[in-house]
């Protein structure tokens, strides 16, 4: 148990994560500014990122080494492939992007990153490679979503993009990754480290993957 653990490891990536948090898709996204068609760009392929996390979930789920744990996971699993999954869809049928329009781009490379990232800390089967993953997936939307200022915007496709990161449900989710990483992660801090350090350059690029010209 190394309680600096996970500090330790945002230390090293704070310019990368403070870039990211502060990004121009966060500051447009949380002001309601943010075009319809940079809007559907993102959700088209965060739909894609969603499938290859629920699949990083189930490797956690499995590689966690307590009952307690998987319980939780469990838990937060069911969430994203509930209530988050709906979100998307109700948030692609609000900007008119359907079947097709959500079918033909091309995976963006940091979408393509991600699914690879994903699936390689799944393969490892070890339970600190995918906490590694997670603590950057939710801890850095967490920490941009607690700073959206209020009021939030007005419509649903904005609001609930940002709530659905900044809650009591989901604080708690992030404290918990928090509390596993600083467990397990220092008995391979070199593995945890790397996916950790990848993850977070994926999450900068995707959000600047919204305003690339052929994205
Ligand atoms: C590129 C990218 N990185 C992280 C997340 C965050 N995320 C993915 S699933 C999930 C569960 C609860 O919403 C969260 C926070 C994202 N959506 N897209």
């Amino acid at each position: 148990m190394d309680p600096a653990f996970n500090e330790r490891l945002r230390a090293e990536h704070a310019a990368a994560w403070t870039r990211a948090v502060e990004h121009r898709f966060v500051r447009e996204l949380c002001s309601g500014r943010i075009a319809d068609a940079h809007m559907a760009r993102y959700l088209v392929q965060d739909h894609r990122f969603i499938d290859a996390f629920v699949t990083l979930l189930g490797a956690a789920i499995a590689s966690a080494d307590s009952f307690a744990a998987r319980l939780r996971l469990g838990r937060f699993a069911g969430m994203v492939c509930s209530e988050e999954n709906d979100y998307f869809l109700r948030a692609f049928e609000a900007l008119g992007v359907d079947e097709a329009a959500r079918a033909a781009p091309p995976d963006a490379a940091p979408t393509a990153g991600f699914k690879a990232l994903m699936r390689e800390a799944a393969a490892t089967r070890s339970y600190a490679a995918a906490l590694a993953v997670l603590n950057v997936a939710e801890g850095l939307y967490l920490d941009w979503a607690q700073r959206a200022p209020r009021p939030l915007p007005a419509g649903f496709v904005h609001a609930e993009w940002i709530t659905l990161h900044d809650n009591p449900f989901f604080e708690d989710f992030v404290a918990f990754l928090r509390r596993e990483l600083d467990r397990v992660g220092p008995a391979e801090e070199a593995l945890a480290r790397d996916f950790f350090a990848r993850a977070v350059a994926l999450e900068l690029a995707f959000f600047d993957a919204v305003y690339a010209e052929a994205g």
